[in-house]
């Protein structure tokens, strides 16, 4: 068609249409005076005037549906980008939303955090004042423990020196039982006689390790009286002496001296034959 429109030289013409088309221009209609095949030639360019409409037709046609294919196409995109638009807006607002229960949640942790602070302000300050108290309470124990040990040590000296009474009492006692136990037996003993019946006379016979021997008068004998030195006088010679004058008494035998009696008064006083 193109080869054959560009094979076309166009010639004088009038009462002629024309129409151009891209880069071809075309001509129809009219007449060219002087030249014997214008029929023909009209009726040739007729017909490719009509194959041309024919293929512009088709090319519209063509056009026509790429356009609606594009359009169909541009609208599915439009569609496309509508949910798209619509989907982000979606997503934009479960952001939106996200972001506000985020801060939401970020301000109750922040609460949370502060009270878990003011919290443990408190707890810190109750264990500094019961760290005190248990201190104060310590340093109280520790001076009654102290104040203990020294009542302790105070009763235990006390004690002891109560003890020591005791024992010294008890050694008293002991003594003094063992003197009345003397004194019981001196009293009961058949040997003891009284002093005033001894007339003593300045005459000494001798003296020994525990006394002096001198003669002196006992219902009506004449006996050897020997005084013990008062010196050695002592509850432990007392008894000594009772229990010789109680051997002495029992026995007899001639050449032993013949004991007499003896005085527990004053200075004892052993009276022999
Ligand atoms: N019955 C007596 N008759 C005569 N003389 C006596 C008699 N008894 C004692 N004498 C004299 O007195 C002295 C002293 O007598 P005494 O019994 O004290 O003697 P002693 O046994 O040595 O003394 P002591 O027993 O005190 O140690 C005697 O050595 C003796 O000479």
């Amino acid at each position: 068609m193109a080869a054959k429109a560009a094979d076309y030289q166009p010639v004088e013409r009038y009462s002629h249409s024309t129409v151009r088309v891209g880069g071809y221009l075309y001509m129809w209609g009219g007449a060219q005076p002087g030249l014997p095949e214008d029929r023909r030639e009209i009726d040739r360019l007729t017909r490719v005037l009509q194959e041309r409409e024919r293929e512009l037709e088709e090319e519209r046609r063509e056009k026509e549906q790429v356009r609606n294919r594009l359009q169909q196409q541009l609208q599915g995109r439009e569609r496309q980008l509508q949910q798209a638009q619509q989907q982000g807006q979606e997503r934009e607002r479960q952001a939106r939303e996200r972001e506000q229960d985020l801060q939401q949640q970020l301000q109750e942790k922040e609460k949370q955090v502060q009270q878990a602070q003011e919290r443990e302000r408190e707890i810190q300050q109750q264990l500094q004042s019961r760290e005190r108290e248990s201190q104060e309470r310590e340093r109280q124990l520790q001076r009654q423990v102290e104040g203990g040990q020294q009542r302790e040590q105070d009763l235990q000296r006390q004690l002891q020196e109560r003890e020591q009474q005791l024992e010294e009492r008890e050694r008293e006692f002991q003594e003094r039982e063992r003197q009345l136990e003397e004194q019981i037996q001196v009293a009961e003993s058949s040997w003891v006689v009284n002093r005033r019946e001894i007339r003593m006379t300045g005459v000494v016979l001798g003296k020994g390790g525990w006394g002096e021997v001198k003669v002196a008068g006992f219902r009506g004998l004449k006996v050897a009286a020997k005084c013990l030195y008062e010196v050695i006088i002592s509850p432990y010679n007392i008894g000594t002496f009772s229990r010789e004058m109680n051997i002495a008494s029992k026995i007899r035998h001639p050449n032993l001296l013949q004991f007499i009696g003896a005085t527990t008064e004053g200075n004892p006083m052993i009276l022999t034959e």
